[in-house]
């Protein structure tokens, strides 16, 4: 463990140069990884994992799209890629990578191959840490551990193939083998981690539902609407509108934030701009602070998980969300967002 210093804050990182994937290797050698589940955090784990010299199977209904997704991208049925009962059993690491809801449905057919020994593998704690909800209480005689990579499976997967990597978070719930904390560090490795952030499951649960509802994704699109709909209420048209309230941003300003930090990125905009940034910051944070008080609020009494089995365990909750990602795709500001995108320069 490295101890790095975070802002003051003490916190141990695993490295790489600590865990090397040879190690990993080796300490997982006699395993076999089972990956249940193959939407998004499934191709990218599975397949780096595989590159990596790892003994993956993939476990997926037969006749569905995302088999044949399988099937494409070099799992072979019978020998790689199985029905989902015969993968869980085959496997002695399970990875549960079906969405959350999908986890709650399956749960009952993969309780009974989780055998003495075993390891259950999350990639999020929501499972666990909403147990009263989801009713996934594993027994007592597995290992029970998650790695969190910080970003889509998709960037997991790109990331690895451009030879660079993605951080995870990794935490261990139950340790049943007396290695399980090994497995977890391993694994971790293994799907193209970086670095490793050690946590435990509530706390990632919590972090995350709130991120993505907050400033990731529900907050970011928010801000953008809103200030959008004030310049276009004040005569601007649509591109200009676009362009100062997402464009700019995307393509100039984040990637300086992204490299080195607000206060760079500041610097390296005008001194009109700094003056106003430093100046009316603190007056949106006064703004949103409540806001993001009731979501984390909400989070931790359990709603939004409740929210998101509700909606996500309807037959038809992919045409239900697609429904409303098509709504926003279709909004102005998005199909001005499309306009513009047209017109950078590099296409
Ligand atoms: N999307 C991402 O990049 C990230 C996801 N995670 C976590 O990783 C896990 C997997 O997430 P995703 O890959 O996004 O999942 P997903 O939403 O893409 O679903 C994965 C698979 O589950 C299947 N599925 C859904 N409901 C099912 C059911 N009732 N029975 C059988 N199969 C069902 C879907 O067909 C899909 O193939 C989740 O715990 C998620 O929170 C963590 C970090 C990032
Ligand atoms: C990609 C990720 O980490 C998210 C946004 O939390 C998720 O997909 O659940
Ligand atoms: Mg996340
Ligand atoms: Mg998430």
């Amino acid at each position: 463990m490295a101890t790095i210093n975070f802002g003051g804050v003490l916190e141990e990182v695993v490295t790489r140069e600590e865990f090397p994937m040879e190690k990993a290797r080796e300490f997982l050698k006699d395993e076999v990884i089972a990956v249940i589940g193959y939407g998004v955090q499934g191709p990218g784990q599975a397949l780096n994992l595989k590159d990596n010299g790892f003994n993956v199977i993939i476990g997926q209904r037969k006749n569905s799209p995302t088999w044949d997704k399988a099937v494409a991208d070099g799992w072979v049925p019978g020998v790689s890629l199985f029905e989902i009962e015969e993968a869980a059993s085959k496997g002695t690491i399970i990875q549960f990578l079906l969405s959350d809801a999908g986890q709650i449905s399956l749960w009952p057919t993969l309780k009974p191959h989780l055998t003495a020994g075993k390891a259950l593998y999350f990639s999020h704690g929501f499972g666990i840490t909403y147990k009263d909800q989801t009713g996934i209480i594993p027994p007592a005689d597995v290992d029970v551990i998650l790695v969190a990579p910080k970003g889509s499976g998709t960037s997991l997967r790109r990331l690895f193939l451009a030879g660079q990597g993605l951080n995870s978070s990794f935490a261990v719930f139950q340790d049943a083998t007396g290695k399980a904390r090994q497995r977890a560090i391993a694994l971790g490795i293994g799907v193209g981690s970086g670095y490793l952030f050690e946590t435990d499951f509530r706390k990632e649960v919590y972090s995350d539902l709130t991120g993505e509802r907050g400033s990731l994704m529900g907050a970011i699109q928010g801000i953008f609407a809103a200030q959008y709909q004030t310049l276009r209420s004040n005569g601007h048209s649509p591109s200009e509108a676009f362009n100062e309230t997402v464009e700019e941003l995307t393509q100039s300003l984040m990637p300086l934030v992204a490299e080195n930090g607000m206060d760079w990125m500041y610097a390296n905009c005008s001194t009109t701009a700094q003056r106003g940034a430093l100046d009316w910051w603190k007056k949106f944070k006064d703004a949103t602070q409540p806001v993001f008080d009731e979501l984390y609020a909400s989070v931790a009494a359990g709603k939004e998980a409740a929210r998101s089995i509700a909606s996500n365990s309807t037959t038809d909750y992919r045409e239900k969300l697609n429904e409303e990602l098509r709504e926003l795709r279709e909004s102005e500001m998005w199909q001005a967002g499309a306009a513009v995108r047209k017109l950078r320069p590099n296409n």
